[in-house]
């Protein structure tokens, strides 16, 4: 029986996961690399840079040695994608037992390869069993437990169902799923539209613009996201639609705060800079532009994010183009 677990991420995420499982878990260990933070959970319980109105469980602890994590049966990844590699590397020296479950909760794909982060995870501990977790999740609300649905996607259906007894609250429904391609292709890409959103927003384009995006991303999410692997069904569901809305509609998004500075006019390093925790939708705007120009699928929400982030596009000059394009039909 699962009782205890350690996740590897000190941050918004990790924090909320970690007070959703101290529900369910006599223990959690928060594993991260700050030692300030490890020692203002231990000592105050709270993580007052990433959820200052939280106060922690008793349940929950937090250290700084990932050697930590061989001791726990479950080990959940909640870093930023940018730095999973390395840290299913840094599990894979610790000689992590192979009976250890891994959960991903990270939302990207890799730079330049495109891949998953199940995938990288895999890479490096090949026997251990693994699960990806996504939805409309926002670190703010869930931490208060308000009301929200996730999904569980793994190979082995038995695991993702022993992880929904885990995951699953009150606040907290979770469901399962076999589609981790799906899960994971669709929580990479809801990030960009977040940023477009945030940048119709920052331009004072309207409640309708927002809606067209979202729509259209949706079909661009389904139409890469199908491509390469996932399910249609999965984009319509909680990891695709879901967080979509959840990305491009709240203001506890980070994606969308800096597609709503960009919209103002602000530069993206000072922006990116200000906001001090990690906006996916930056890097993956990048990976997931050069997926779509490796798959030969058309993307031009996220190369209209790509042009203003990368290439200094003004948003006001991408936001025409995309306007003057050659219409087409809807489901083309
Ligand atoms: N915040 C949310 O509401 C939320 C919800 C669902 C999924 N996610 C996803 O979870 C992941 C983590 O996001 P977050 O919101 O916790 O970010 P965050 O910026 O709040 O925290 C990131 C944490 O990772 C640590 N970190 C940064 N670089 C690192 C590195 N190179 N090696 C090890 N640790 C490093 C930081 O010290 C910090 O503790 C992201 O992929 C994000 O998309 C976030
Ligand atoms: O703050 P964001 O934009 O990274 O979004 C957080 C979560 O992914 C919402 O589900």
């Amino acid at each position: 029986m699962i009782n205890r677990a350690a996740i590897l991420g000190t941050g918004s995420w990790g924090t909320a996961l970690a007070t959703l499982l101290a529900q369910s878990l006599d223990e959690v260990c928060l594993i991260g690399r700050n030692a300030k933070t490890a020692d203002e959970i231990n000592q105050h319980h709270t993580n007052h840079h990433y959820l200052p109105e939280l106060t922690l469980p008793e349940n929950i602890t937090a250290c700084t040695d990932i050697a930590a994590a061989a001791t726990y049966p479950l080990v959940l990844f909640v870093v930023p994608t940018s730095a999973t590699e390395a840290t299913a590397k840094q599990l894979a020296e610790i000689n992590l037992p192979k009976e250890t479950i891994l959960v991903s909760c990270s939302k990207g794909i890799a730079a330049h390869t495109g891949e998953r982060m199940s995938q990288l995870i895999h890479a490096h501990l090949p026997e251990n069993p693994l699960a990806v977790l996504s939805g409309p999740n926002h670190a703010e609300e869930v931490c208060k437990s308000l009301a929200t649905c996730a999904v569980i996607g793994a190979d082995d259906h038995a695991l993702a169902e022993q992880l929904q007894k885990i995951f699953t609250t009150n606040a907290f429904r979770c469901y399962t799923s076999d589609d981790v391609a799906g899960i994971e292709l669709g929580a990479a890409m809801k990030n960009v539209f977040g940023i477009a959103a945030g940048i119709a927003d920052g331009l004072g384009l309207g409640d309708n613009a927002i809606a067209a995006l979202v729509t259209r991303g949706l079909a661009e999410m389904t139409r890469l996201g199908t491509r390469l692997g996932g399910k249609m069904e999965t984009f319509i569901g909680l990891s695709g639609v879901g967080d979509l809305m959840a990305t491009c509609y709240s203001p506890h998004s980070r994606n969308n705060r800096v597609g709503k500075a960009l919209g103002k006019g602000g530069k993206l390093e000072d922006i990116v800079a200000n906001l001090g925790m990690v906006a996916e939708g930056v890097p993956n705007t990048k990976s997931i532009h050069e997926a779509g120009l490796k798959a030969d699928i058309r993307t031009p929400l996220t190369d209209a994010v790509y042009q203003i982030l990368y290439e200094n596009k003004p948003a006001s000059e991408a936001l025409e183009e995309l306007l003057t394009r050659d219409t087409r039909p809807e489901a083309d």
